[in-house]
This record gives C-alpha cells, sequence and structure tokens, in this order.
C-alpha cells in the first residue's frame, strides 16, 4: 500500500483506467492511498494494482512524498489461503526478494511484468501441487465393495511395496531408542536422558516418547472417537470432504497427477493451531464428544512438542528462544489416516514412502495393527509401537534447522490383509512467516557453513509438495554441496 501526500498542492497525478488516463485531483491534507501488486496477489486479484504516472506543471514545480509499505525481504508472497476456499489461486507464490528483482527488472514496461509473470494461467494442476490434492475415490469404499477374490484396480498396485528388504524390531541394534520424558524433565536424570534423546535425533530421527505426561483418557477419547468416526457411513464422512485447493478435511492427500499410482488409505487433515486459524466446518460434529477430545489433545500435544523442541535446542546447544521463536503460537496439524484391510496387502502401500515436513510430529497407533516403516540403513525397518508411547519424528524443517545435525527419515505405512489400520499424526510447523534455514550459531559453530539454503515457510512447502513422491528429494535441492 502506498500513501502519497502532495507537498505544494500542485496536482500531476494521473491514474490509468479503462485505458485512459485520468487526472487525480488532490485534496488538501488529504492522502492518496494506492494498493499495491503485492496487495493484489495477496487478495487473490480482488484489489487491484493500477498503473500510474506523473506528470509535469508548465508553470509550478511539484513535489510529492510516497510512504511504501512492502513485504519484509524474508516472506513469500502468495494469495492468502482463506481467499482460495472457493477459487482458484490468480498467482503463483514467489519470495519477497525475487519479487522485487523482478519488479525492478520490468519496471519500465508500465503495470509491471513482475505481477504479469506471476499470474498464473493454467492454474488447476500447479495449484493442486502446492495445496491441493486430486479427487480420488474413496478407499474405504472401495475396499468394502470387492469380493475377496476381485483384484485391485491397477492405479494401487505397487510392485516396489515389496521388493525391498524388510527387518522387524527383534534384534536389538534395530530397536528404535526409547525417551522418557519424566526422566528429561528430572535434574537427576535430565543431563544422561538428553545425550540419549540427541544421539535419537542424530542416528535415527526418530524415537518412542514413554512417560510424556499426556492423561491417558485424553488418548482413549481421541482414539474412540476416532474409530467411531470412520465407522460412520461414506455420506456422513463425506461431509467433511476436501474442498478445491485445500488439503483440510477428507480426502486424500499428495494427489497430483492423473498417472500417479495411489495409495490404499483415506485421510482427514485438521488444522488445530494457532486457534484462530481452526474451521470449525471440517471438524465432525460425530460422534459428539469428538471437537472436544480433540480439542484436549491438541493442547497435551502441544505441550510435550513445546518441551521437547526445548531440551532438542539445549542438547543442540542454542538459546531455546531461538528455536521457539520460529514456533511462534504453535501452528499444528492433525491428519488421521484410515488403512481399509486389503486381501492383496503385499501388492499395495497404505502411504509412500515420505518425509514429513513439519518440524516435529507425534504419531499415535490408533488401533494395534502394525504397519510403520522406517529406512534404516537402506533397508525398511519394521516398527513395533509400545502402547501408551508416542512415536515421535524428526521432520525436514528441523533437519534443516538444525543444520544437518538431525535426520528426518523417510517412512512409509504397510497394510493389513483383513484388519483395517488408523493412525494419527500430529504435525509441529513453524509460523507462515518463518525463514526456513540453519540457525546462525549452529552455522557459527559448523565452521560458518551453512548445509541448507534458507527459504521462507510457503516456499518450502510448496517444493515439499510438489516433490512429494521423490522420498528425499526437496530437501536435497536445498542442501549445499559442501
Ligand atoms: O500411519 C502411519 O504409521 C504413518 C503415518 C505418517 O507417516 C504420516 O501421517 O505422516
Ligand atoms: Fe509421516
Amino acid at each position: 500500500m502506498t500513501f502519497l501526500l502532495h507537498v505544494n498542492d500542485v496536482d500531476g497525478l494521473q491514474i490509468k483506467k479503462d485505458g485512459k488516463w485520468f487526472p487525480v485531483q488532490s485534496i488538501s491534507g488529504a492522502l492518496v492511498i494506492n494498493i499495491g501488486d503485492i496487495l493484489e496477489i495477496v487478495t487473490n486479484g480482488k484489489y487491484k494494482s493500477i498503473e500510474h504516472r506523473a506528470v509535469i506543471n508548465p508553470d509550478k514545480e511539484r513535489i510529492s512524498s510516497a510512504a511504501f509499505h512492502g513485504a519484509n525481504k524474508s516472506c513469500t508472497i502468495s494469495p492468502l489461503q482463506e481467499l482460495l476456499k472457493e477459487g482458484k489461486a490468480r498467482y503463483k507464490v514467489i519470495d519477497a526478494g525475487e519479487y522485487l528483482k523482478g519488479y525492478f527488472a520490468a519496471k519500465l514496461e508500465g503495470r509491471s511484468k513482475a505481477i504479469s509473470n506471476l499470474q498464473e494461467k493454467e492454474i488447476a494442476m500447479a495449484h493442486a501441487r502446492t495445496t491441493g490434492s486430486l479427487p480420488v475415490g474413496n478407499v474405504q469404499e472401495l475396499a468394502q465393495s470387492k469380493r475377496s477374490d476381485e483384484q485391485v484396480p491397477e492405479r494401487y498396485i505397487r510392485p516396489e511395496a515389496h521388493t525391498e528388504e524388510v527387518i522387524s524390531g527383534y534384534d536389538s541394534t534395530f530397536v528404535i531408542p526409547i525417551i522418557d520424558l519424566s526422566k528429561l524433565c528430572d535434574p537427576q536424570s535430565s543431563h544422561e536422558e538428553l545425550v540419549r534423546l540427541g544421539s535419537a535425533c542424530q542416528q535415527w530421527g526418530f524415537f518412542q516418547l514413554i512417560n510424556h505426561g499426556v492423561p491417558e483418557e485424553v488418548i482413549s477419547d481421541l482414539k474412540k472417537n476416532i474409530s467411531d468416526f470412520f465407522k460412520l457411513p461414506l455420506e456422513a464422512k463425506k461431509a467433511y470432504s476436501q474442498l478445491p485447493n485445500s488439503l483440510e478435511g477428507y480426502g486424500q492427500v499428495f494427489v497430483v497427477s492423473e498417472e500417479q499410482k495411489l495409495d490404499w488409505a483415506d485421510m482427514f487433515y485438521l488444522v488445530l493451531r494457532p486457534n484462530e486459524s481452526r474451521d470449525m466446518r471440517f471438524w465432525p460434529a460425530c460422534p459428539p464428544s469428538f471437537r472436544t477430545s480433540i480439542d484436549r489433545y491438541s493442547t497435551e500435544t502441544a505441550k510435550v512438542a513445546r518441551c521437547l523442541l526445548e531440551f532438542m535446542a539445549k542438547h543442540l546447544g542454542v538459546e531455546p528462544e531461538l528455536l521457539l521463536e520460529m514456533f511462534h503460537g504453535q501452528p499444528q496439524g492433525l491428519r488421521m489416516n484410515y488403512y481399509p484391510p486389503c486381501r492383496q496387502a503385499n501388492k499395495v502401500l497404505g502411504m509412500s514412502p515420505h518425509t514429513d515436513a513439519a518440524c516435529l510430529t507425534l504419531l499415535l497407533q490408533v488401533n494395534d495393527v502394525p504397519g510403520l516403516q522406517i529406512r534404516k540403513d537402506g533397508k525398511w525397518l519394521a516398527l513395533d509401537a509400545l502402547e501408551g508411547a508416542f512415536i515421535v519424528n524428526v521432520g525436514d524443517v528441523l533437519e534443516i534447522v538444525s543444520n544437518g545435525k538431525y535426520k528426518s527419515v523417510e517412512h512409509r505405512a504397510m497394510v493389513h490383509p483383513n484388519r483395517e489400520r488408523i493412525s494419527v499424526a500430529v504435525f509441529h510447523r513453524p509460523c507462515q512467516d518463518a525463514l526456513i534455514g540453519p540457525l546462525p550459531e549452529l552455522v557459527k559453530n559448523d565452521g560458518g557453513k551453512a548445509r541448507y539454503s534458507s527459504v521462507g515457510y510457503l516456499d518450502f512447502m510448496k517444493r515439499y509438495y510438489s516433490a512429494k513422491l521423490d522420498g528425499r528429494n526437496h530437501l536435497e535441492s536445498l542442501r549445499h554441496e559442501l
């Protein structure tokens, strides 16, 4: 937004309207306010950034003063998510710094080329890649409609699902670490447990968290509500279906092309924190206690995540505030994953190999059906979830922020031949305007070597979704060769 002041009350400003130039008659003492390119993009084109120019007065000098209110150079510019609910994104996502470069380079071409270049022409696919998922059929329904001797559709057949070696966690060298939060909090045992926590994040990227302090009934209420929700008739669940261009609600994630192979699962995603970003339309009203149990679970898991981040900062040797300020308001999302049974379980995948984008994920197995596998030394390791423990894993953001000390590890989910499997993950992410890059303290300790480029969080997420099916490739694209 620009505020223009006519310093000596001589007019000369003209704006282009419907292809013609119109003079602006200034009112003494008033400011002329105009919308700039960034606001046009952010409002998804609802507000207009209009071309204007200044003409010279034959007799009088003219002086004006403009105050520009711009975007922070480190943020990412894109249409506001809220405004995309009913429609398409009309502009691409871009870093403010990049945008300004394009702006000055194209400055002399009127309505800056920078903004026209950002206008989306063929938006449907591009946008599915950044935020939404292409619609695909409901897998629970598909599974129920199949006779036992019927083949699953070709799009679900994954030859790679069972060609790689899988080891199960009975060999003690392959048991993922167990971290005790009560020991971390107890001064007597804290140091020793902190060393174990650090080593789990560095060597494994995964651990199971016990004695985490989340009341048992908070967990059991949520588990019961989730199981009951997925038992509802399809129509009742579909009341919460994802809208185009959004991941929130009931549907799928990561489907970005019509050719792509599909996962044998349905998903339900909700934004939980900060509280003001909750969209209650998507919060199931059935079972009746569901909303309350999600809310309580959200509060409790956010506490655990904050506590873990503080200990991780301590282990990394940085001021906890430096890490925590990226997570101001503790943004949090929740995903329920429903994997129907599949007679050809050994031919399908519940969830393709991926890393989690967020900083820290807390995962619960809702029923006692195993299926999670993590990549360890080039093999897949099947994980045995401990009753009552959270499976915690380091996401991409934490790998980057820790300058590569902590590892974001690939994992996938398998399907059971005759039992449904349900899991629920809470993702703790940085604020929308955070710049994702290695913490300067850690870079300093690493002899000044930043192992990753810094990018705005939204730009990072765009890369994440578009590279989703390539395992860790989006992370590799940010990694510096050192
Ligand atoms: O269902 C699982 O065990 C894994 C789920 C998962 O990795 C995710 O939701 O990101
Ligand atoms: Fe995951």
